[in-house]
């Protein structure tokens, strides 16, 4: 299969090509030149595991891979997940189940596709026959630095470079960063929030006289982001997989309609349903769910995309975004490269732009929004505790908030981007608590609280060495980059 840029100014590419490059020469995404689809047989799809459903989802991208590469791939992804089936359908109640992402070893659902990419990327390095070394930029908002740095620790031939904004992040997050043992990453505070790292990350993807300086000292770029499209089809595995779990538990029946909702950020996850409904999957309607940074609820109601507005510091961090890259893809199938190129160009000039009414109408024929504040994320952690004694996180809270504003008679799927435990201080104040200073302690908290062992992959997170303290300004990112890898 082939790749080409949402912009229309690249050339297409292989998928192979299509994962190492990350973002396309032009500044558009890659996406398939030909969706592809699926043919489900449902009693097949009811018994099959995460790795047979990873295998086929993959191989349908990515034909360049064999069936047995992608077996071996998978497997050695998801060996220290802590749980066999490596993500958990949790019923709620009779209409609602939680999936549940965050079992992987940064306890979110990051750890989905950044678990498997550092396989598919060096894989394709090997495959492509390039000698360089791959530097893999990421800008997070908290989760998915963390996992990037544990997917790619000392994997040969890739150094990993992490921002993370210096405020907002969690404790949790910001031990799980600084303390990363690779020898091949580099991890900086910056001043400044997510949007405005993921600008550097981009303009530096897309800068062609360093592009040409990392040439000559054997290096070249990729991305960690959801931007790569080896992200996103890895996302795609755990919709097909949730269908199926709900399939064998009779929750379902073969081919009944199954509403998604996902607490959104830089809409990777929630493009990622909807790319699973494009194979074939049935789908209902896609909640995007937001936080305070309710950018996209205006968007999906008005459709005026206004990122000029204030940016909140919120409890749910890793939404904390007002510049969503993989929105750019939806608007691509929905209306083609000229308009998408256009809008992009109108948001970067003017960091506003509005589609015409027919892009609407075909928007909101899949999609619903809505936002929740901080007080009603608070709220729900506290209400769905006590109701149903199950301990969201905060951007699950997020998701189930805006689930409630919608009334359907089909079943719904909440996704559960991360674990409470991730957000231990946050959680222990939505339950009237008040956290103690010391974050191992409230880990404690919350475990007898949610009546869970604290998770093994951070039980020692907090004696662990901070090896990365530098705070730079935006400025100052590419000379620091470039002194980092002795350009
Ligand atoms: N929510 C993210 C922000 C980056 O999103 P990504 O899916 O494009 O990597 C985070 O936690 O870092």
């Amino acid at each position: 299969m082939k790749f080409q840029s949402t912009r229309g100014n690249a050339p297409a590419v292989s998928g192979l090509q299509a994962l190492i490059n990350g973002l396309a020469p032009d500044g558009g995404l890659y996406v398939p030149q030909a969706f592809p689809k699926i043919d489900f047989n449902w009693d097949q799809l009811a018994k099959a595991d995460y790795f047979q459903i990873g295998q086929l989802v993959l191989s349908t991208f990515f034909d360049e891979f064999s069936q047995g590469e992608l077996a071996d791939f998978l497997h050695q992804a998801y060996a220290q997940f802590d749980r066999p089936e490596i993500v958990k359908v949790h019923a709620l109640d009779g209409k609602r189940q939680l999936l549940e992402l965050f079992h992987g070893p940064t306890l979110a659902f990051k750890d989905m596709a950044l678990s498997l990419l550092p396989y598919l990327l060096t894989a394709a390095v090997k495959k492509t026959g390039q000698k360089d070394v791959l530097v893999i930029l990421t800008a997070t908002s908290g989760d998915t630095g963390g996992a990037a740095l544990q997917g790619f620790s000392d994997i040969g031939q890739t150094q990993i470079v992490v921002y993370y904004p210096s405020v907002g992040v969690s404790a949790l997050q910001r031990q799980q960063m600084t303390t990363t043992p690779g020898q091949n990453a580099h991890v900086v505070a910056v001043e400044g929030n997510f949007d405005d790292a993921q600008r550097v990350v981009k303009k530096l993807l897309a800068d062609p006289e360093l592009a040409k300086q990392m040439q000559t000292a054997g290096l070249r770029f990729s991305s960690a982001n959801s931007i790569n499209i080896g992200r996103l089809v890895a996302q795609v595995i755990y919709y097909i997989y949730a269908y199926a779990q709900l399939l064998k538990s009779g929750r379902l029946k073969s081919g009944e309609k199954l509403d998604v909702t996902v607490p959104t950020g830089n809409f990777g996850d929630i493009l990622a349903a909807y790319w699973a409904k494009k194979l074939g999957l049935p789908l209902g309607k896609l909640t995007v769910a937001s936080n305070a940074n309710h950018v996209l609820t205006d968007f999906f109601a008005s459709g005026i995309y206004n990122a000029k507005r204030d940016f909140h510091v919120t409890t749910s961090p890793a939404m904390d975004i007002l510049l969503s890259s993989n929105l750019e893809r939806l608007l691509f199938d929905v209306a083609g490269a000229e308009k998408t190129r256009h809008w992009m160009a109108d948001l970067a000039d003017k960091q506003t732009f509005t589609v015409d009414d027919k892009t609407l109408d075909l928007l909101q024929q899949s999609f619903n929004a809505a936002f929740a504040d901080v007080d009603q994320t608070s709220q729900t952690i506290k209400e769905t505790f006590r109701d149903h004694d199950y301990l969201l996180d905060p951007h699950t809270a997020v998701a189930v908030y805006a689930n409630q504003q919608f009334t359907t008679q089909r079943q719904q799927l909440i996704v559960s981007t991360a674990s409470p435990f991730k957000f231990a201080e946050i959680v222990l104040s939505a339950l009237g608590q008040k956290p103690a200073d010391d974050p191992a302690a409230n880990l404690k908290q919350v475990a007898q609280i949610a009546k869970l062992p604290v998770p093994a992959a951070i039980a020692d997170l907090f004696t662990k060495k901070v090896r990365f303290h530098e705070q730079l300004t935006i400025d100052q990112l590419g000379e620091d980059l470039k002194a980092s890898l002795g350009l």
